[in-house]
């Protein structure tokens, strides 16, 4: 019911304006203000703006802050040692805080995942290429991109109509379902489908191979760990968990890998197969079923028994012996970290052990068998590489180098590398635990010398 005139000036959001009266004292606004005519108008006055508005015009006056700052820096000649230290600590937590908000951005919106804002040189490119690949240094927004460089060069796009959004929403859903765990986690899905994707070119597969049976090795090694919850089948089995019940103690784990991707795949906005035919779905489906179940190592010897059968004769054009290829492909890709140079490597036995020792610790806790692989009272760094090495890693992949010599020098020299590495680690701690002993045995034969001394002179005393 006012009739309020407002000053001249225009009044913005920001503004924060003071009613007056006619006779030029303040008013209360307020639900008891009394109506007012056009005699006696109330009037509305800009007193000042919000602080957000006001830190522009503040922008000179902190220039010229700087210069003097500056100024007192250069006439002091030297900057003291404290503010360097102080800047230091400044810029290190800066730089802190953008990844921690890189991180936040990525585990909460796709839409913040801008990937096309990452250059990727020609350069990067092709050490993508090679099993040198440092996953350590890229971050993980990083990583979703090269994943879709490694679908693009392989032309899976143009071959399959897959349209780029769709590729980018799949990643982004995949990198959605790795657990934030120490090992299974979506770095290790990118390195075994990096290794995948460096092992298809290291072999010229791309023209051995059809373009479906690449795509189905690609995708599989990119969703064979979906979902994993950090502890494995025989834990599974034994604490009876959910997993266990819905597949039958039969390969809890990669069955629910393998139906976690079928169930993005059935969101349509990620369905990377939508344009094939229901035949071409059928295949990829098939052969990414057998190629994710082909990951659990109780069937290791298995596989590759069967891989080793066909080696005499082995025919690209013979649907068993694709099959059982892709599936020794996939298993290579899982378990390469050994293969990597030593800085790469080494990170990821932690990483394992961590999940090994927290899976002992659980069992341990819970009353289950332990597993004496993951047990921390039985295993060590080397210990555990050394048999791995020795037992499982080079069999199979001197089996692989047999069909592509080239892996020689890839895949098998770094593995034969590692093993001397840890070979020597395991001695150099043998070493230690003999020096150790034999001077635990010294010390405690001493002790008894001189017991017996001292007893041989009490017996001389009270004769
Ligand atoms: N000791 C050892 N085991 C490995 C290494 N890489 C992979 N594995 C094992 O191989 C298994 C492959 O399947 P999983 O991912 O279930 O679990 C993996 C580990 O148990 C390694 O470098 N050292
Ligand atoms: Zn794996």
């Amino acid at each position: 019911s006012c009739v309020c005139q407002i000053k001249k000036e225009k009044a913005e959001p920001h503004h924060i304006l003071k009613m007056y009266n006619m006779s030029g004292t303040v008013v209360n606004i307020s639900p008891r203000l009394e109506a007012n005519s056009a005699d006696s108008c109330y009037r509305l006055e800009v007193v000042a703006s919000d602080l957000q508005s006001e830190t522009c015009k503040l922008s000179p006056a902190l220039d010229r802050l700087h210069q003097l700052e500056r100024k007192v820096i250069e006439d002091m000649a030297k900057t003291p040692e404290i503010i360097c230290e102080l800047k230091n600590q400044v810029e290190s937590f800066k730089k802190k805080l953008e990844v921690s908000t890189a991180e936040t951005s990525l585990s909460s919106e796709p839409a913040s995942l801008n990937f096309s804002s990452l250059q990727v040189t020609e350069e990067v490119r092709e050490h993508l290429k090679t099993p040198t690949f440092d996953n350590w240094q890229w971050e993980e927004a990083e990583m979703l991109v090269l994943l879709q460089v490694m679908y693009t060069d392989l032309d899976f796009l143009t071959a399959f109509q897959i349209e780029p959004e769709a590729l980018q929403n799949f990643l982004f859903e995949v990198y959605c379902h790795y657990n934030n765990i120490p090992f299974h986690n979506f770095q290790h899905c990118f390195c075994v489908t990096q290794m995948m994707y460096g092992l298809i070119w290291l072999t010229d597969l791309r023209n051995k191979l059809s373009r479906v049976d690449l795509l189905i090795m690609l995708t599989s090694a990119l969703c064979h760990d979906l979902d994993h919850p950090g502890y494995n089948n025989v834990y599974q089995i034994n604490a009876q968990t959910d997993l266990a019940l819905r597949y039958n103690d039969i390969s809890p784990l990669e069955n629910h890998h393998c139906a976690v991707a079928f169930g993005i795949l059935a969101k349509p906005e990620c369905n990377i197969l939508k344009n094939l035919s229901n035949e071409q779905y059928k295949l990829i489906r098939g052969g990414m079923i057998k190629c994710i179940l082909a990951t659990d190592m109780s069937r290791h010897n298995e596989i590759l028994n069967k891989f080793k059968a066909m080696q005499p004769v082995f025919n690209f054009t013979n649907k068993e012996h694709k099959e059982v290829l892709m599936k020794i492909m996939v298993k290579v890709s899982d378990i390469s970290n050994e293969a990597r140079p030593m800085e790469v490597a080494e990170p990821w036995l932690d990483c394992l052990l961590q999940e090994f020792f927290n899976q002992s610790d659980t069992e341990k806790l819970k009353g289950l068998p332990v597993t004496p692989f993951m047990d921390r009272d039985k295993v060590s760094k080397p210990s555990s590489q050394t048999s791995f090495i020795r037992f499982v890693l080079l069999p199979l992949f001197t089996e692989l180098t047999k069909l592509f010599p080239c892996l020689e020098q890839h895949i098998l020299e770094p593995v034969r590398r590692a093993l001397e590495y840890y070979s020597d680690m395991e001695k150099a701690t043998k070493e230690e635990e003999g020096v150790k002993t034999g001077f635990v045995s010294y010390f405690i034969l001493s002790v008894l010398k001189l017991n017996c001394r001292i007893q041989i002179c009490f017996m001389k005393v009270f004769q």
